[in-house]
């Protein structure tokens, strides 16, 4: 490198455009004659430029009077040197120079500041003091649609509406990062004022298009919304979720599983699956990339739980690892319920449907429990055949209740219904009441007489307690059933019959023909249609119904106002067992209604055995000690109340309790009724 030479810039306008071109002119000159490069040097920063570059030169700004310095990069140059120290310190006349070097050169400079503009990836746009656009680069003419050559030259508000450079040309204050729209476009612009000698020469605006860095953001916002609507679902579902990135590494386990893994996510979150479950279903589809279904999993604290684990796969990469887990006792239970559930729907609507197959003529039975809806929906269908019928039940459950629904649900219901009780007819006398007899047929036969199988021609004969009747009259019986015709006794000649059967018993009839006190062939000939009738015992759900009906019957039999029960009365009667069945309860329930002078029948209106079976007031009244320590002997009635009030108690029915007390079930019911016990 040569030595330096000082120079003091003397010219009066300082180094502008044709000055610098002029020097740029001289300095490649020289440097090709040297062949050597030349460079200035400012004193003012030691700020060094080549002085062959003719933007730099005027970027300097360097005025009239500043001290610079000149050299070249190679040694012995020192002519170069001098020579162009010499003309920059010089009065840069015209003559001096190529006019046509610098016309090309201040030309190159000017396409050059054009390229730069172009190249400038944000808008540029330059005002003079008129606000008249003289600068529109490329990047302004994209975002604003605008064409350079229809913008230069026009006013700045002319072709953009808000433009506010006017502003800045007014006031000379520049305006940094104001967001506007241009079209469709948001933009972000800096406006600044240029200034020359003190003056406002005009403005300059340079704005970049930040509508995809809007539309990102908004797109980011929306994203961050569903992030947090994710992120409340997750926490609030009752499924254990737990997330692992495609490392293995555990990211995320929700308040769930914290729950139901009994464990803490600090104990989890930021380990490899490796750490937490070696061998689990995670670590396995992990490394298989392939979901695993409706596993069940048994945990070392005795939780059995149902999991369903995926891969997280994004663009067909693996991304990760979900995992959804839920307690199978929680399953189990909602699954016994809807078992449970769907049983007593399945219950209802059996019952339902038989309550719907029931004539209507059965509804005086009252009761809605299963076994008596069963009996009726057979009973119902009997009616619709002329089959006979063989109703058996204990005593009071309703068997003639039945057998007339039988009798009015079926298309003989306007003919009679007619009912013979066989055991309260002595066996001599049945057969002419069931048959009838000619005038002169026996002593006494004075007239001619229909039995009742002619009276109920075209309707129903009902042949109660049938258990009762001889083996003589059974056989007579079974040939009037099988040949559908009868003789009177006496008579000669033989009788068509259409008349419908229906045959009832307490008794045990396959007993009984075991023993041989029951024909097998008229058992079988009645036995066509059976329908069982339940006892109360056996269906103590419908004792309330019935109480409430029987209530209300006699109060309307007997014109009194409608009474009530009490609570605690109903339960003794609930707890009770009824041996004699509904018949029993009706009694009952008519004398509590005789007995009580209040609104309500309570305890203390039932007999005392009813409520002895919940330990309300009763047989403890009613029971005797007999000491020999001159206690007071009690009466022998009371002793036989005593008694039978406990034989009652214990056995339930006059037949059984008659057994243990050694006396026959009339003699206790008598008892009973006289010591007021039923
Ligand atoms: N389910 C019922 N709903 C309403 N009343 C009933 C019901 N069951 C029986 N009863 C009434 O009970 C009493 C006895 O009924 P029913 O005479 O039909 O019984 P039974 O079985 O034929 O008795 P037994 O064998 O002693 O002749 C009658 O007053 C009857 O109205």
């Amino acid at each position: 490198m040569g030595k330096e030479i000082q120079v003091k810039i003397t010219y009066s306008k300082g180094i502008h455009t044709r000055v610098a071109a002029m020097i740029v002119q001289k300095c490649q000159e020289l440097m090709k004659k040297y062949q050597c490069r030349l460079f200035i040097r400012r004193e003012r920063d030691n700020s060094v430029i080549p002085g062959n570059s003719m933007l730099a030169l005027v970027s300097m700004k360097i005025t009239e009077g500043e001290i610079i310095y000149v050299f070249s990069d190679q040694d012995r140059t020192e002519e170069a040197v001098e020579a162009f120290a010499a003309f920059l310190g010089g009065s840069f006349q015209l003559e001096q120079c190529n006019l046509d070097e610098i016309d090309n050169i201040i030309q190159h400079n000017t396409l050059a500041s054009e390229k730069v503009f172009d190249s400038i990836v944000n808008g540029l746009i330059v005002v003079d003091h008129n606000n008249v656009i003289s600068v529109f680069n490329k990047a302004a003419e994209r975002i604003t649609g605008i064409t350079a050559k229809e913008a230069l030259g026009k006013e700045a508000n002319d072709i953009i509406d808000n433009s506010k450079l006017y502003e800045v040309l007014e006031t000379g204050i520049e305006q940094i990062a104001f967001k506007q729209r241009i079209g469709s476009s948001t933009i972000v612009t800096n406006r600044t004022p240029i200034i020359a000698d003190g003056k406002i020469i005009g403005a300059v605006a340079t704005f970049q298009d930040i509508s995809e860095l809007e539309s990102l953001s908004s797109e980011l916002r929306s994203v961050q919304d569903l992030q947090q609507r994710f992120q409340h679902i997750l926490e609030n579902v009752d499924d254990a979720i737990c997330m692992l990135d495609r490392n293995g590494v555990i990211t995320y386990v929700n308040p769930a599983y914290e729950r139901i893994m009994k464990i803490q996510q600090e104990e989890v979150v930021n380990k490899h699956i490796r750490e937490v479950s070696p061998t689990g279903i995670r670590m396995q589809v992990l490394k298989e990339k392939t979901p695993q279904y409706g596993k069940i999993i048994r945990k070392e604290n005795g939780t059995e739980i149902i999991a369903n684990v995926s891969p997280i796969i994004i663009d067909g990469e693996m991304n990760g690892v979900v995992s959804l887990s839920k307690e199978i006792t929680e399953i189990k239970r909602l699954a016994e319920k809807i078992e449970e559930l769907s049983a007593k729907t399945k219950y209802l609507q059996e019952e339902l449907s038989k309550k719907h197959e029931i004539n209507k003529s059965f509804d005086i039975i009252v009761g809605k429990s299963g076994v008596l809806l069963e009996a009726l929906s057979i009973a119902s269908k009997a009616s619709e055949t002329d089959a006979t019928v063989l109703i058996r039940g204990e005593s009071g459950t309703g068997k003639e209740l039945v057998a007339k629904g039988i009798h009015y649900a079926s298309s003989r219901k306007n003919r009679p219904f007619i009912r013979v009780n066989c055991s309260a007819i002595p066996h001599n006398l049945l057969e002419s009441e069931l048959f009838g007899y000619e005038k002169g047929a026996f002593t006494g036969a004075i007239k001619q007489k229909l039995g009742k199988f002619e009276l109920a021609d075209e309707g129903t004969i009902f042949l109660d307690e049938i258990g009762d009747m001889d083996k003589e009259m059974q056989a007579k019986l079974l040939r009037v059933l099988q040949e559908r015709e009868l003789e009177r006794i006496g008579g000669t000649k033989t009788i068509p019959i259409s008349v419908r059967v229906i045959a009832a018993t307490n008794r045990n009839l396959e007993e009984m023909v075991e023993q041989g006190t029951f024909r097998s062939d008229l058992y079988y000939r009645l036995n066509v249609i059976p329908v069982m009738l339940p006892p109360l015992r056996l269906r103590k759900g419908d004792i309330p119904i019935i109480v409430e009906h029987f209530i209300h019957k006699i109060c309307s039999k007997y014109g009194i106002s409608q009474k009530r029960i009490s609570k605690e009365a109903l339960a003794c009667m609930e707890a009770y067992d009824w041996p004699g069945n509904v018949r029993e309860l009706e009694n009952i329930i008519e004398r509590g209604l005789t007995l009580t002078r209040d609104e309500m029948i309570t305890v203390g209106d039932l007999p005392t055995y009813i409520g002895i079976e919940k330990g309300e007031a009763g047989f403890r009244e009613t029971a005797v000690t007999i000491g020999e320590d001159g206690d007071k002997i009690p009466t022998l009635e009371e002793v036989e109340k005593s008694l039978l009030a406990l034989a009652l108690k214990k056995h339930k029915s006059f037949h059984r309790a008659g057994k243990a007390l050694g006396i026959n079930h009339k003699t206790v019911a008598a008892k009973a009724r006289k010591y007021n016990l039923i």
